[in-house]
């Protein structure tokens, strides 16, 4: 199996006695998307800036391309990150802050490329300070698009854009995978992550609480059947009843489904208000706090 891109092993994070993170191991493969995921305050951002090389930590060894991310000079040209806020000086323009990112990241990259990657093309000689909100998040998204970096760090990229801007920057993603790009992503937009990570890190009070595919992480769960009836007859899977509303939970969606329909054609009961779906990454994350 090839070398990973990033390993973390037993990381931990302190601030002064406030332990933050907790003995931390993950590992991101090449051309991988990650989605690091987790409640507020359950430490991504503080386990991300140890790995962007921002921040030593307490103890715990990271690697990334197999070298500690201090070693600046060798890891930084390789990684792209995308802040929650890259801090561009309002009074540069556009285009002279996307230049700017080419002199600090050490990458090569055609300005106009990159503007039109983030349609920015027609405010080019616009100030940064009179830029509107989704406009700056897609300047702070050229610092991941600038040289087609071998790593990218995509921190809650799609806050603040419209729908237009979401889809554009997600195919833009597309393109630089396609490149062989490995993607770290953290949202709390979650079918964003379900519909796009590889794996998935699930973190709560600065621990890995899950991790695995989509698929893995949901199959852990039982999808869930609910409708409101009001019967004498007994049901004919095991439910619970809650003010009138049947629950029932089910491993075997399509199986229960066809079971409890059946029966409810034979007894001539109707099962108004009848819900049942497959289990969301919503659900798997509700559940690590219980
Ligand atoms: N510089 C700091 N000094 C003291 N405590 C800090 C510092 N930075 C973060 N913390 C605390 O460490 C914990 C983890 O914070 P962190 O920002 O890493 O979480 P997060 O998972 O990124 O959260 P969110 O989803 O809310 O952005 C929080 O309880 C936070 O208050």
């Amino acid at each position: 199996m090839s070398t990973p891109v990033i390993e973390v092993e037993n990381l931990n994070l302190k601030y002064g006695d406030f332990h933050a993170v907790k003995d931390l191991s993950f590992e991101v493969r090449p051309g991988e998307l990650y989605a690091l995921l987790g409640t507020n305050g359950a430490g991504k951002t503080s386990a991300l800036e140890t790995v962007e090389g921002h921040r030593e930590p307490t103890s715990g060894a990271v690697r990334v391309f197999g070298r500690s991310p201090r070693d600046r000079a060798a890891v930084r040209p390789r990684m792209g990150i995308m802040l929650q806020e890259s801090g561009f000086s309002p009074d540069l323009s556009v285009r002279e802050s996307v230049r700017l990112i080419g002199q600090l990241s050490g990458r090569t990259d055609d300005v106009g490329r990159v503007l039109d990657v983030v349609r920015l093309t027609g405010k080019a000689g616009t100030l940064v300070s009179q830029l509107s909100g989704g406009e700056k998040r897609r300047l702070d998204f050229a610092t991941a698009v600038y040289g087609t970096p071998e790593l990218i760090f995509l921190d809650e990229p799609t806050t603040g854009l419209d729908i237009q801007s979401r889809d554009a920057l997600w195919e833009s993603v597309d393109r630089l995978r396609e490149n062989g790009s490995t993607i770290v992503l953290t949202t709390h937009y979650l079918e964003e992550a379900q519909q796009r990570a590889d794996r998935i890190g699930l973190m709560h009070q600065g621990v890995l609480r899950r991790e695995g595919s989509v698929s893995s992480l949901l199959s852990a769960l039982p999808s869930v059947i609910n409708f409101s009836a009001s019967t004498g007859a007994s049901l004919p899977l095991p439910a619970s009843i809650h003010d009138g509303i049947v629950r029932i939970e089910t491993f075997n969606l399509q199986k229960d489904l066809y079971v409890l329909l059946g029966w409810a054609q034979d007894q001539g009961v109707e099962l108004s208000d009848l819900s049942a779906g497959p289990t969301r990454l919503d659900d798997v994350f509700r559940a690590i706090e219980a």
